[in-house]
């Protein structure tokens, strides 16, 4: 039976409809200052917390209900004569139900520009402790701190006088993963003020549910797609799906590694990837060319793969894309009628992303989970080191090249490693993606790039162990090479270089993607 409850809520949306059902049921409500008065102005009849305590609300609010008046109430085990002894001397009553939700800390932190003052001082501390004290004595009290069950508490009061004990239970365990998910944002908030990286001992993360996935990486794996709180900006949880059917996992996969990549550049550029993996990248004035450019790249992977681009998609570029099956197009904006043109097709999924170039934040986190455990780094935000870049064979790269070269290390920077991309003229002419040996990965870049390969660039994103990788360049045409350097055996790479007259340059900067 609900003999008393108590109300205490930031959110007051529809508290005054719940708590007069409470009052036609007969139950006595105690509440807090503005809720007392949202209610009370509602003609509800209340009571004043400080009725209750015996104490004003004090410090601005920071104290008004952490009082044993209230905890007594809310912690005594009514199965226990003891408990019950204990608070009839003591002069407390049962508090049967609370109904709470918290100071909007979230919303507070997502303002812009907001002082850390204001988001201390909306930071709950009595609101927990309630919910917390309700949800551990869940077997005497209900507890509510989701608007959206009030509906569901009054029907069931209604229908049976009571809430029953697996809706107690269910109501108790919303609390903790609320209260969890609200200090984690607390932590998170806090430990990105200290701004530096900072790693701490133990790692709570939390995450909002963004939809339920109609399967995971495979048909048999469900899946359920999350987001971080803020910091979405230019990423593939902040896109806005303009037409097409739903996302798939591997389909936000692939987005996310797409605008990874597309976040390297600034000037018109297109990226496409399939499994993760680029497959036809390409940089040029306008994002129409770009386009043709990444397309002709592979014209073979690019199909059901992924393209992302960091200008507006135009008519033009919008009929050259309908030519083949795309899964997706993600970009800042489309006109009108580049929308007429791909809304055409009903499998197509046309995401448009404002901010596709915002760089990851400083200090973001880059997360791997594995079996028992989880590896955490920093986000690789650099490319090259120009400070340590070192020409280091007889023949220097012209400007030209110098271009080129960096150009095929951004997009081996976010090609599985071991990787090989071989590129000219700002485009892709060849990806080797993830091999276990460097050699092939080579290999596999070449043979892509077949006859193309004749004066292009090379780029690896780890050093040569072997000059085998040079041999199989030189042989193919190849003009430059970019790597990190850093081997015991740079030297046999360098004397090979110089045997074929080719340019190699070092960055000092490995990039390992797995
Ligand atoms: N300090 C306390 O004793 C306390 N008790 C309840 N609150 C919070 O005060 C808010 C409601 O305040 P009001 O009814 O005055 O609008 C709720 O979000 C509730 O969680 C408190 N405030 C913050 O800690």
């Amino acid at each position: 039976m609900v003999k008393r409850a108590l109300i205490s809520v930031s959110d007051k949306t529809g508290i005054v409809d719940f708590a007069k059902e409470l009052q036609g049921m007969g139950v006595e409500i105690i509440s807090t200052g503005g809720t007392y008065k949202t209610l009370n102005d509602a003609g509800i009849k209340v009571i004043n917390i400080s009725d209750i305590t015996g104490f004003p609300e004090c410090l601005d609010g920071r104290v008004k209900t952490l009082h044993p008046k209230v905890h007594g109430g809310l912690l005594a085990m009514r199965s226990n004569p003891d408990h019950m002894k204990q608070i009839a001397e003591l002069g407390i009553e049962p508090i049967d139900m609370v109904i709470i939700n918290l100071y909007p800390f979230k919303q507070t932190i997502l303002k812009e520009n907001v002082e850390l003052h204001d988001a201390i001082e909306n930071i709950d501390i009595g609101g927990p402790t309630m919910l917390r004290a309700a949800a551990k004595n869940y077997q005497d009290v209900s507890v509510i701190v989701d608007p959206s069950d009030y509906i569901k508490v009054i029907e069931e009061l209604k229908s049976s006088k009571d809430v029953s004990l697996k809706t107690k239970f269910k109501l108790a365990y919303k609390v903790f993963e609320h209260t969890c998910h609200y200090d984690t944002l607390i932590a998170k908030y806090l430990r990105e003020k200290i701004g530096e990286d900072n790693f701490p001992e133990t790692m709570t993360l939390t995450f909002e549910k963004v939809q339920d996935m109609r399967y995971g990486e495979n048909p048999h794996q469900k899946a359920v797609f999350y987001k971080e709180v803020g910091a979405n900006k230019g990423c593939i949880t902040s896109a806005k799906q303009l037409h097409g059917k739903e996302l798939s996992y591997n389909n936000i996969n692939d987005a996310n590694g797409a605008l990874e990549l597309l976040k390297e550049f600034s000037e018109p550029t297109v990226v496409a990837v399939k499994h993760a993996n680029p497959c036809g990248v390409a940089s040029s004035d306008d994002i129409y060319d770009a386009y043709v450019k990444a397309y002709e790249a592979d014209p073979v992977s690019i199909f059901g793969g992924i393209i992302a681009a960091n200008r507006e998609i135009d008519i033009k570029t919008a009929e050259e894309i309908n030519k083949i099956f795309v899964e997706i197009i993600i970009a800042p904006s489309f006109t009108d009628e580049a929308m007429a043109v791909l809304s055409k097709k009903k499998n197509i999924r046309i995401m448009q992303l404002e901010n596709i170039g915002a760089p990851v934040p400083e200090g973001s986190y880059d997360m791997k989970k594995v079996a028992g455990g989880l590896l955490v780094q920093n986000v690789n935000r650099e490319c090259v080191n120009k400070e340590e870049i070192k020409f280091v064979t007889e023949k220097r790269p012209d400007e030209k090249q110098i271009e080129e070269l960096l150009f095929a290390m951004k997009v081996v920077k976010h090609t599985k490693s071991n990787g090989i991309v071989v590129a000219k003229g700002k485009q892709t002419l060849g990806v080797g993606p993830g091999q276990t040996n460097r050699i092939m990965a080579a290999k596999i870049a070449i043979e892509y790039g077949g006859e193309r390969t004749k004066g292009a660039v090379l780029a690896s994103d780890a050093f040569f162990p072997f000059p085998d990788c040079v041999e199989a360049a030189a042989a193919a045409g190849i003009k430059a090479i970019i790597q990190p350097g850093g081997s015991m055996n740079d030297q046999a790479s360098i004397d090979e270089c110089n045997k074929h007259g080719i340019a190699m340059i070092f960055t000092g900067m490995r990039h390992f993607k797995h």
